[in-house]
């Protein structure tokens, strides 16, 4: 399967040449939003330094992959005590700024049991709860750019951590090469399958200007800068997914419920909750 941009819009496939780019000029930009992000890493990392003295992090943290079973993975501490033997189930569910991702993964916990994990979200109650990363993400989510993966990957992998589920949809992530490759290293997890909504910029467009949250980033000028970013940035990881086989992709023009019966299809390999 090619992955195309938009359904209705100009269809191009995007290559594997871009992969990257966003991220060097996101380096190059660091600097701009005064220096913030790259100190962000470094106090993340140097709190990690830290805390690796403490043998009880330690133990909480070293999450080991256990068995041979490739679809899902076994995390544990490394007395095997803690979170116990969790069989954990992770689903990317990826597609452009307003594809709908987060209205259908609120369905999908209603009957599949998952708990959504939406990156954006995290990012977003980061900033409210006065985090010192706070004024670095603010700016970087007003300005439509990747926050580091240092900071989305910490707040999934405490997000997991502290969960007592084992069914994960983590919602608009990875949306570039370097949350992909840092949740990979960090966690060890493999997703069962990417689930991708297919919309086209001007349907996105027109839902984002009534989306009426309140969010920074819901203006026109920061909503086509994010549609650059998903282009550049996003794309080329849904493209890596693809080669792997493990893409099930959704026309999410269609109304919410119809989309609904497409998702239901996919997500049959699980048992659905009951009611
Ligand atoms: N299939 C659809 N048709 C029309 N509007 C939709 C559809 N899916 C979602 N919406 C609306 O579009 C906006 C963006 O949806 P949302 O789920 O927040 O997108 P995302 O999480 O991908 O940014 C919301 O106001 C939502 O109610
Ligand atoms: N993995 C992620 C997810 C979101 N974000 C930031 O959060 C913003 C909003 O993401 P979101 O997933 O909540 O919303 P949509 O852009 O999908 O509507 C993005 O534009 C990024 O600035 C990020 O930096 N890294």
């Amino acid at each position: 399967m090619g992955v195309e941009r938009g359904t209705g819009g100009q269809r191009r496939t995007i290559k594997a040449k871009n992969r990257g780019e966003e991220d060097k000029k996101r380096g190059n930009k660091a600097e701009e939003l005064g220096g913030t992000p790259m100190a962000a890493v470094r106090r993340i990392r140097l709190q990690l330094a830290v805390n690796l003295l403490n043998p009880y992090y330690f133990a909480i943290q070293n999450i080991a992959v256990m068995g041979t079973n490739t679809d899902s993975s076994m995390i544990q501490d490394s007395n095997g005590a803690f979170p116990g033997d969790r069989k954990i189930t992770v689903v990317f569910v990826l597609g452009g700024p307003g594809s709908g991702k987060g209205t259908q993964c609120s369905k999908i916990v209603e009957n599949f049991g998952f708990t959504h994990l939406s990156a954006g979200d995290l990012l977003r109650a980061e900033i409210k709860s006065g985090s010192e990363n706070g004024t670095m993400i603010s700016n970087m989510i007003k300005e439509g750019k990747i926050v580091p993966s240092e900071v989305t990957v910490e707040l999934l992998k405490k997000a997991i951590l502290e969960s007592g589920n084992n069914k994960f949809l983590i919602d608009g992530f990875p949306r570039n090469e370097e949350n992909r490759a840092t949740f990979e290293n960090v966690t060890k997890l493999e997703p069962e399958f990417i689930l991708f909504f297919d919309c086209s910029e001007e349907e996105m467009e027109q839902r984002l200007l009534g989306r009426n949250q309140g969010r920074d980033d819901d203006n026109i000028e920061t909503i086509r800068k994010r549609f650059r970013v998903f282009i550049e940035s996003s794309l080329p990881v849904i493209e890596y997914y693809d080669q792997k086989g493990k893409v099930r992709k959704i026309d999410a023009m269609k109304p919410i419920d119809d989309i609904f019966e497409d998702v239901k299809a996919i997500f049959a390999v699980f048992p659905a909750k009951v009611l």
